[in-house]
């Protein structure tokens, strides 16, 4: 299989607070949020003006992803679409094939199993493809890469760091806390071929960032920006919660790690630095938000080394992981398909 270009696909957000709404319309069509959980999200985008991170830290990883591949030889184009906001992923599949392109590889900006995290990027890139006809450029998703050593050591090191701010002397009542996007306890339960993949995918990497960053500090893994009606359960425990939890059991101080992320996009600055600070600092708790891979060299040198490895299929050496669960290419059919969605 040969391919003549790299699509980086994301999530996308808002960049004027007229398109906030327009943008939540687009994230929420045919899902069961309710108004109220709407209209308290636009609310934390508009604290930040309107404008959400996301596309800017797109833009940011776009030019080092160019860079790199320029810099190591790797000489093919890199596009780059969104699900749910401007640039849209459709109109970037008409430019791509505009330009000729025929077969194209999509790094998607999210690591892990399960219907939002991976099904849902392959259903719109689908969708994307179905609008712009039958001469659009055929996508094929890159692997999943929550344990691949680009993805772990950034946020190790990040770990490592954010421990480093802490005072050494209450180490001993210090707690390592990774986060991760909440998801509805169906779309947990039918995450990856055999269920439950998403949440093991976490685990994976919560075990890997913390014996690397942190060897022997105790570690939970947790949830957070819940959304759905209140009757849907969601993962859980919420950070918050969690927060106070660990207070009262006596923890002092708190890293928490979003290894559930790749960049500090909203979720991130808002649900983490604002509210979960604002908790940690009622319950007198000492916190440290650790950082994201965003452009670390180490991710943007990850995106190459998935794509090289898609071109040479036999160099099997090269599909570097640190985890044991099963990997594949490509996503069987079917796979993160929740039966009934909530
Ligand atoms: C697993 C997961 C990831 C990680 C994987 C990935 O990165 O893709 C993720 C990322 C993100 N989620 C984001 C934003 C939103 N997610 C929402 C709603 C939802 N997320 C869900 C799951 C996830 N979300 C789910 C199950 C819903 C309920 C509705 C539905 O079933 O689809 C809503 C609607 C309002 C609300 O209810 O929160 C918004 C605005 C942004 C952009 C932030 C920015 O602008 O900087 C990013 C990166
Ligand atoms: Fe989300």
């Amino acid at each position: 299989m040969s391919y003549d270009a790299v699509v980086l696909i994301s999530f996308g957000g808002p960049e004027r607070p007229e398109d906030v709404l327009p943008f939540l319309a687009n994230v929420t069509r045919g899902r069961n949020v309710p108004p109220d959980r709407l209209a308290e999200v636009a609310e934390h985008y508009q604290h930040f003006g309107g404008v959400s991170p996301i596309n800017q830290q797109c833009r940011d990883l776009l030019a080092a992803i160019r860079a790199d591949f320029a810099a190591n030889g790797l000489d093919l184009p890199v596009y780059w679409g969104n699900r749910n906001w401007h640039p849209m992923l459709a109109d970037t599949v008409a430019q791509l094939r505009d330009d000729g392109i025929r077969s194209a590889l999509g790094f998607v900006t999210s690591a892990y199993g399960g219907y939002s995290s991976c099904r849902q990027y392959l259903e719109d890139i689908s969708t994307a493809r179905a609008a712009v006809g039958p001469d659009a450029p055929r996508i094929e998703k890159l692997r999943q890469y929550w344990d691949h050593p680009g993805f772990v050591e950034p946020h190790a090191d990040a770990v490592a760091n954010a421990l480093a701010t802490l005072d050494p002397g209450r180490r001993d009542s210090t707690r390592l806390v990774f986060t991760a996007h909440s998801i509805p306890v169906s779309m947990a339960a039918s995450a990856g071929p055999q269920g439950g993949r998403y949440e093991a995918q976490l685990r994976e990497t919560a075990a890997l960032v913390a014996e690397r960053a942190a060897p022997g500090l105790p570690y939970d893994l947790v949830w957070q920006s819940r959304s759905g009606p209140p009757q849907v359960p969601w993962l859980e425990p919420d950070v918050n919660d969690h927060l106070r939890a660990l207070a009262a059991d006596g923890v002092t101080s708190v890293v928490v790690s979003p290894i559930g992320f790749v960049s500090d996009h909203l979720e991130v600055v808002w649900d983490l630095d604002t509210e979960a600070a604002a908790t940690a600092k009622q319950l007198g708790l000492d916190y440290v938000r650790a950082g994201t891979p965003g452009t670390d060299p180490r991710f943007v040198a990850m995106v190459r080394e998935l794509v090289t490895e898609r071109l040479n299929p036999a160099d099997t050496a090269a599909r570097r992981r640190l985890g044991t669960l099963p990997a594949w290419d490509t996503c069987p059919t079917g796979c993160c398909q929740p039966a009934r969605r909530p």
